[in-house]
Formats: structure tokens, C-alpha cells, sequence
């Protein structure tokens, strides 16, 4: 197998909150392949935006990257000094933030925003710079004639195309978008989600698209890592974990969102209760208050990301007996009276 373009081990990041710790994202492990499409999926504060931050080391003041290892071409980003990250950001991985509108500025024109990130990170001169802001709108599917507009004369749906523009201005390796589609209406999704796909196929660079929305990463993703309460629960292909999900957080996920491809799909069961708080997770599997499948061992003992199969691993005690609790986590009944075992 050739060695992916992102390997993430044991990552661990916390923010300080008073005189207190709160640790946002506690030993995340997962791989992103060349030329492919990951999907990094969980509920609102399961971290995700965190390990995306964490790996353009642009991150809160009053986070830290606490342990573990990010290695992109060899080096570890963990470890790798300021001005050599600074280097690889633009250039190697560009972030797409969660909405468009922070990541351009709404004083200028996405013109000049495009040529801060050509000329001033990637050294072109005016004339380069020109052209590739052309090009880059042609790759987006927007007229270059409106690269003198502002950003608020864009549509939600267009801003998402040039902040991806912005991000691939200097041909990056790996694009991370997060959230990229959230505030979109289903049809412009699609959409934008088409054409990342077919940006990321026709460039042939790697993505991390940061979603909470299950039927995003279905519609568009090659592989899946599931974060609930900062840690991995689940990761391989999509075929593996989305149609065959091993986990039951990653079972209930699945049943909790409508079918982006616009196909009728049944009754949407939410998984009761809400994620636990990170200052207090409970002391073993962090989603045992909210299985419907929960063992004595699942509340004491935390379950370790093993791999049940060649490129799938799953953090459950109950990971062997998968067939049978994907049966019982189809039906309602299992989420709504919980702890059916
Ligand atoms: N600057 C901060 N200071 C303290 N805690 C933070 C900070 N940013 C995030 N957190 C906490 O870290 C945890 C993970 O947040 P994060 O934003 O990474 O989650 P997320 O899955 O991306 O959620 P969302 O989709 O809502 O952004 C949450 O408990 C959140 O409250």
C-alpha cells in the first residue's frame, strides 16, 4: 500500500478554560489516502474542527497540540518549526473555514484577496497573477468578469466557489473545508459538492471535508472517520462504515439524516441525548450514555480503536457482534427506549 499523504497518531489537543482543561480532541488516529475524499463526521463540538485546525497548526490561543503525530511528507507537523509550517500552509494544505464569509474579506475584492494569497505567498508577478485568478474562476465555473465584485455580491452558493478558488490558488496537496455546504440550500449542495469532486479528481489532490451532516460525507466521500466527544469511534471506507457500520453511534448517525440524493428515505430517528461535556467525559466509552447497546464494561472501560478488518477500525467493545446490532439499531424502537442490549 503506498504510504498516505496524511497520517494522524494519537492526536491530542486541549483548550484551557479557567483554571480548568478541556481536551477537545483526546488521541485521534486516522489516515488520509492520496487523491481521496475524507469525510471527518460527528455531532456539533465532537472535535472536528479542532483536528482540522490542529493540522494547519492555526489554532485558538488558548489551545495546544498536546500529543501525537501529524506526518505530511515525512515531516511531522506536530513538531515541525513555525516558518517551515508557515511554508506549507497555501502552498502544501489550504482551509477552507467554516463559512465563506471568514475566509474572504468583505472590504475587498476577491480579486485582490486572490492576488494577496498569489503574489504575496506564491511570489507570481501581476501579469501571473491576473491570469491564474482567470484560471482559478474558470476552474470554480464563475465568470472572470466578476472578479472586480465584492464578496457580499455573491451568492452564498458562489462565495463557497471562490473561498475554494482562494484555497486552491497555490495547487495545495490537501484542501480541508469545513462545513463547506452547511448553510446551503439542498440543491446548491449538491452542487458545490459536485464540483469539489470533480476538482479534487481532475487535480488530483486530497480532501478533508469537515461535516456533521452523515449524507454529505455519503454523497461524496471515499472514506469515513467518525469523532464523537474527541475521539475516533470509526474509520475506513465509506462501503465499510456507511453501509456497514460497526459502531452504534455511527448506526444511529446514519438513520438521524435524509438521503442528499433526494431519494424518500424513511422516518429520521435522532439519537437521544447530546454529547457529554468535555471538561467531565464519562470514564469509559464516551457514548455509553446514549447506546442503546451499553454493557457494564462499556461504562468503566474505554474501548481502543482496533481494526476488525483490512481498512476498517472501530472503537466498540461489541465491534465482534456488528450484524446483529446493525439489525436492532434499524429499528426505531431501539433509539427511543435506549439500552436494548
Ligand atoms: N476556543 C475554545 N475554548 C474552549 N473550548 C473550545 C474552544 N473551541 C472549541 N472548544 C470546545 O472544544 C470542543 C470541540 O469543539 P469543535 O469546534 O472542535 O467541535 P466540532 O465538532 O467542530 O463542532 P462544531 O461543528 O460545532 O464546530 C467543544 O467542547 C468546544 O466547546
Amino acid at each position: 500500500m503506498t504510504e498516505p499523504l496524511l497520517s494522524v497518531r494519537d492526536l491530542k489537543v486541549s483548550y484551557k478554560v479557567g483554571s480548568g482543561r478541556i481536551d477537545a480532541v483526546d488521541g485521534a488516529s486516522f489516515d488520509v489516502p492520496r487523491g481521496s475524499i475524507v469525510g471527518l463526521v460527528g455531532e456539533s463540538g465532537c472535535g472536528k474542527t479542532t483536528v482540522a485546525r490542529a493540522l494547519t497548526r492555526v489554532i485558538a490561543d488558548n489551545a495546544a497540540i498536546t500529543g501525537g503525530q501529524m506526518m505530511f511528507g515525512g515531516r511531522d507537523l506536530v513538531t515541525l518549526p513555525e516558518r517551515e509550517m508557515n511554508a506549507l500552509r497555501w502552498r502544501d494544505i489550504a482551509f477552507v473555514p467554516q463559512s465563506a464569509m471568514n475566509s474572504l474579506d468583505p472590504v475587498y475584492t476577491v480579486e485582490y484577496q486572490l492576488n494577496e494569497v498569489l503574489r504575496r505567498r506564491g511570489g507570481l508577478g501581476r501579469r501571473d497573477a491576473r491570469r491564474r485568478c482567470e484560471e482559478l474562476f474558470e476552474l470554480v465555473g464563475i465568470d472572470r468578469g466578476r472578479l472586480s465584485d465584492y464578496p457580499h455580491q455573491f451568492s452564498g452558493g458562489m462565495r463557497q466557489r471562490v473561498a475554494i478558488a482562494l484555497a486552491l490558488a497555490l495547487n495545495p496537496k490537501l484542501v480541508i473545508a469545513d462545513e463547506p455546504v452547511t448553510a446551503l440550500d439542498v440543491i446548491v449542495q449538491r452542487q458545490i459538492l459536485d464540483q469539489l469532486r470533480e476538482l479534487q479528481a481532475a487535480l488530483g489532490i486530497s480532501v478533508i471535508l469537515v461535516t456533521h451532516d452523515i449524507s454529505v460525507v455519503a454523497y461524496i466521500c471515499d472514506r469515513t472517520v467518525v469523532m464523537y466527544a474527541g475521539k475516533v469511534v470509526e474509520s475506513g471506507t465509506m462501503q465499510a462504515t456507511l453501509t456497514e457500520p460497526s459502531h452504534p453511534y455511527t448506526m444511529g448517525l446514519r438513520n438521524a439524516f435524509p438521503d442528499l440524493q433526494g431519494a424518500a428515505s424513511g422516518v429520521l430517528t435522532p439519537i437521544e441525548g447530546a454529547p457529554p461535556n468535555l471538561a467531565f467525559p464519562p470514564p469509559g466509552c464516551r457514548f455509553a450514555p446514549r447506546c442503546p447497546f451499553v454493557l457494564d464494561t462499556c461504562r468503566t472501560v474505554q474501548p481502543p480503536l482496533e481494526g476488525i478488518a483490512a481498512d476498517h477500525a472501530v472503537a466498540c467493545h461489541r465491534a465482534g457482534e456488528a450484524a446483529a446490532l446493525r439489525e436492532k439499531a434499524a429499528r426505531i424502537e431501539t433509539w427511543m427506549g435506549r439500552a436494548v442490549a
